[in-house]
């Protein structure tokens, strides 16, 4: 039997660093880039028991784990153990995939306890957006999952949050396939908490810090508007293994512990791409380091509390109007204005804090293709800003994407850079179960 399902990445558009905070909200959408993963059982010879999973991420190098798995003591939890596998090079470990696995399992062995849990093979497929392709890559000539040929950690991320899809599509696959269909269903509501909260636990611990979550957010529930969770939450979950973490990770899963409910705030209806228009990306192939700019935002935030708190109210007044606006529909003109408010202000929060959040050559080219697109309806360095991908407002049609890629291939040839428009678009849903026949040999 073969189980397949994927998640969304993501894109903040509106709301960076104020969304740390639970007084203030962000703008988030899911995009047509996607993690999948595909689980099938492994045949094993009658009467042999084996306990082995085997990952691989066949679009790189190196990139087979097998982890071995058994019930600790205590209610400990299920505890993997990664082993050697086949090869004879130096096992490379993938913290997300361990921990999200540990995870997974360790609540799966909670709802069905007593019950064997099946080996399978685990695969992992990126949709080709999440790494910048080379600039002679020929446009759509190659299938849907390229082979990157190099290994993980030397492939070019363009910020569209791989960890996030990749942990959250992982869970809801373990869960659909393991748990029968009367135990958990993926698309109803409390199916969708259930992993919304799994793959939060396990993807801060993976991560080692607990950030804002909107990026699993955005995986399990696709474009919404988002308040993130106290972080409190996870701070009771103890070690994989340790005595009583079972038992925790099944409280904090299906919220149960009074004391310690789950405040996550969701609104679908909050936000949404306006008919006719599309959310763009324009990956800008350099990437910023998030940690130590967010460090830096929160220690000026720390040091000037007045003037931060005055400037982020005005920010979160900005936002709710432009999430207004994409509800109830607005004109190019509108939206350019309510972009323009926003920048202003981040550009502001970057200079009081010394944090290059939208950095001079990112309003170069806002600004710029702003101007020079006629079908333009604004853009931003979404999340932490910095040289990620920038994201952009632009009418849905042939004319306006056009007139788009021109203008940035012009950029790109003017300035000695590599300014690219990805293939992916801002979608509305988060993660699904997808038909497992569509991805052919891979989940024979
Ligand atoms: N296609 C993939 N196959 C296997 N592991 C992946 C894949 N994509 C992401 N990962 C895991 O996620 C990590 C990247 O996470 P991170 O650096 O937080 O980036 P991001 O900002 O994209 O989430 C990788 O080191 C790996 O552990
Ligand atoms: C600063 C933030 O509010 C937003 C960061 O958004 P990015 O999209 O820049 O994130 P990464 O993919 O992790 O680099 C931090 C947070 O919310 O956790």
């Amino acid at each position: 039997m073969s189980t397949v399902v994927s998640a969304p990445g993501k894109v903040l558009l509106a709301g960076g660093y104020l969304v740390l905070d639970r007084a203030y909200t962000a703008l988030v959408f899911g995009l047509s880039a996607r993690i999948h993963i595909l689980v099938k059982d492994i045949e094993t010879s009658s009467g042999v028991e084996l306990s082995e999973i085997v990952v691989q991420s066949p679009q790189f190098r190196d990139a087979t784990w097998n982890y071995g798995y058994h019930l600790a003591e205590g209610q400990g939890g299920i505890q993997v153990i990664q082993l050697q596998g086949a090869s004879s090079t130096k096992i490379s470990r993938n913290p997300f995939v361990e921990t999200a696995l540990t995870y997974a399992l360790t609540y799966i062995s909670t709802v069905l306890p007593r019950r064997h849990i099946k080996p399978t093979s685990i695969t992992i497929l990126a949709d080709n957006d999440y790494y910048s392709q080379p600039a002679n890559t020929p446009k759509n000539a190659s299938h849907q999952f390229i082979d990157f040929g190099v290994r993980l950690q030397d492939a070019h991320k363009t910020g569209l949050g791989s960890s996030a899809a990749l942990v959250t599509a992982f869970t809801g696959a373990l869960l659909s396939h393991y748990l029968p269909k009367s135990l958990y269903s993926l698309p109803s509501e409390p199916g969708r908490s259930i992993l919304h909260n799994l793959s939060q636990a396990s993807h801060c611990a993976a991560q080692g810090k607990v950030g804002s979550g909107f990026d699993v957010a955005t995986a399990v529930y696709g474009t919404c508007l988002y308040r993130r969770f106290s972080p409190s939450i996870l701070s009771s979950l103890g070690e994989p293994g340790s005595s009583g973490f079972a038992t925790h990770v099944k409280n904090i899963v299906e919220d149960t512990d009074t004391s310690l409910k789950w405040d996550t705030e969701i609104s679908k209806r909050g936000v949404t791409i306006p008919p006719g228009m599309a959310l763009a990306m324009c990956d800008v192939d350099c990437g910023s380091e998030t940690v130590g700019m967010v460090k830096q935002v929160l220690a000026w935030k720390k040091d000037d509390p007045e003037g931060s708190k005055k400037l982020w109210d005005e920010l979160q007044a900005c936002n709710e109007a432009l999430a207004k606006k994409l509800t109830a529909g607005a004109g190019i003109e509108e939206f350019r204005e309510a972009f323009g408010e926003i920048r202003e202000r981040i550009r502001e929060m970057g200079i009081n804090s010394g944090v290059p959040i939208e950095p001079k050559e990112q309003t170069e080219l806002l600004d710029a293709v702003t101007a020079g697109v006629e079908g333009l309806a604004g853009g931003v360095v979404p999340g932490a800003g910095g040289y990620d991908a920038i994201v952009l407002l632009v009418k849905d049609d042939e004319e306006t994407l056009s007139a788009l890629e021109k203008f940035l291939e012009k950029w790109s040839k003017e300035k000695g850079s590599n300014v690219k428009l990805l293939g992916t678009r801002g979608e509305l849903e988060g993660a699904r179960e997808e038909d497992a026949s569509k991805y052919g040999e891979l989940v024979k």
